[in-house]
Parts: structure tokens; sequence; C-alpha cells
């Protein structure tokens, strides 16, 4: 009996405009609307200026839709800025947060997660953390501890109960729009030892439902394997998410993962 839900994530970054969107839900959601998807969450992030258009296309199906990005400011003179409060009034669920992307172009800290983790919080909207090490501090033989410290940085001060709260996304730097994944020895490694900071840090109930994601050149042809991992609860996906046949194929694959019914 599967405990945790998975997520088929995908994050359109600075891609796909006001048609493109259209397109994309005119062909997934009637495909989505067939399948019965119990714990499986699609989940699409598009760019701020389509999200009610992504709300509107989803509307009354199982379809997610979330934000790429928040500001740590709740209102002000902070120009091109979105607050969780301006999210949340378009009715959004949820908001990625520390993308690797956000961290290398944007100079953005564990601290400037924390600040976003928190503005979500009191907005109702589910965040989902991004953490992961470069390739530089892999090859070091750092990974463990920039991951650990990521962790203790951006949940500093939250708290979590049910481990429903929040979403996490472990993402190699090193892995993203590379093609080059990890391989899923490397990833549930990683992923269990987030799995075990989270019963120590927090408790045996939050480790167990809270679903942490796998991102980094995930396609329809690595996610099978990906899942079979015993901590992997789904994927953040960039480029393969923009396809609406591979969206819906790893839909389908994420569905029979995990003794999900099909
Ligand atoms: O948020 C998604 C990740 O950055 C992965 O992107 P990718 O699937 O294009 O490697």
């Amino acid at each position: 009996m599967l405990m945790r839900k998975i997520y088929i994530a995908g994050n359109w970054k600075m891609n796909k405009g006001l048609q493109e969107t259209k397109n994309f839900l005119e062909t997934v959601i009637p495909e989505l609307n067939k399948l019965k998807l119990e714990n499986v969450i699609p989940l699409i992030a598009p760019a701020y200026p389509f999200l009610e258009e992504a709300l509107k296309g989803s509307y009354g199906s199982c379809m997610q839709v979330s934000a790429q990005d928040v500001s740590v400011h709740s209102e002000g003179a902070y120009t091109g800025e979105v607050s969780a409060g301006m999210l949340a009034s378009l009715g959004l669920k949820y908001c990625i947060v520390g993308h690797s992307e956000r961290r290398q172009y944007h100079n953005e800290t564990d601290a400037t997660v924390n600040a976003k983790i928190l503005k979500l919080f009191e907005n109702h909207i589910t965040p989902l953390v991004c953490i992961g090490e470069t390739l530089q501090q892999r090859e070091e033989g750092k990974t463990e501890n920039v991951i650990l410290s990521q962790l203790s940085g951006c949940l500093k001060n939250i708290k979590l109960l049910s481990g429903e709260e929040i979403i996490l996304a472990y993402e190699p730097v090193w892995a993203i729009g590379t093609g080059k994944t990890a391989t899923p020895s490397q990833a549930q490694e990683v992923h269990n030892l987030i799995r075990n900071w989270l019963k120590s840090n927090y408790s045996d109930k939050v480790a167990e439902k809270l679903s942490l994601l796998y991102g980094g050149s995930i396609k329809p042809g690595n996610l099978q394997e990906l899942l079979d991992c015993e901590d992997i609860d789904g994927g953040l996906i960039g480029g393969a998410s923009l396809k609406e046949e591979d969206f819906l194929e790893m839909v389908q694959i994420g569905r029979k993962s995990k003794g999900q019914e099909c």
C-alpha cells in the first residue's frame, strides 16, 4: 500500500506562451480524465503570466498548477516581484522555491528560500523546495554536507507535522538540462540521507509522508528505474515535461509504479 503521494511535476521554466499553454492543456486534460489516478499527482509550473490560463484549463481535473517562484516580500515597491498573497488570490496551491537556476542566476541562498517558504505557508500554498549539489561539490566529496546544510538552512524554524505541508526535490545541479541523470543508486543514496534527516529533525511520520522528488534530465525512458527506488516519490521534470505525449507517458509510468493500481 503506497504511503506517499507521487508527483509528476513539470517545471516549464521560461518556455511556452499563452497559446502553447492552452494547446498543452487541451491535449493533456482529456487524457488525464480517462485515467484513474489515485496517489499520482500531475502538476505543471508555467510562467507567471499563464498561471491563470493553466488554472482555468485544468479546472475540474486532477492536474495541479504551480508557480515557479515567489517573492520574500508581502507587498510594496519591489518591481517585478510577485507575492505569495497574489498567487493565493489566483487559487494557486503550489509554488517551486530554491531552484538551482534561481540560486545561480539570482543569488538566492538557503535563507531566501526559508523566507519564501514562510510566506507560502502564511498563504496556504505548498512549497516545492529544491536542493542539490554542484558537480564540483560532488567531485570534492561534499554532497552529504551540502545537502544537510541546505536542508537545515531552508527548513530553519519551519514546522512540519504531517509531512504533507511541503514537497522536497533533490536536483543534482550537474544533472539539470545536461542529459546526465544521476544513476538510480546515486539518487536513492541522497534521498535516503534526506529521509533520515527528516526522521531525526522532525518525526517518523513526517519522514514517511513527505514526498521527495528527483529532478535532472528525467524522461520517459529513465523515470521507471528512478521510481523503483524506495525513497523517490516522483519527478521534477524540465525539458521532457514540455511535450504532451512525454508528460502523459510519465504520468502513466508514475501510475503503474509503487504498487499503484492501473
Ligand atoms: O526543475 C526541473 C529541473 O531543473 C530538471 O530539468 P531537466 O529535466 O530539463 O533536466
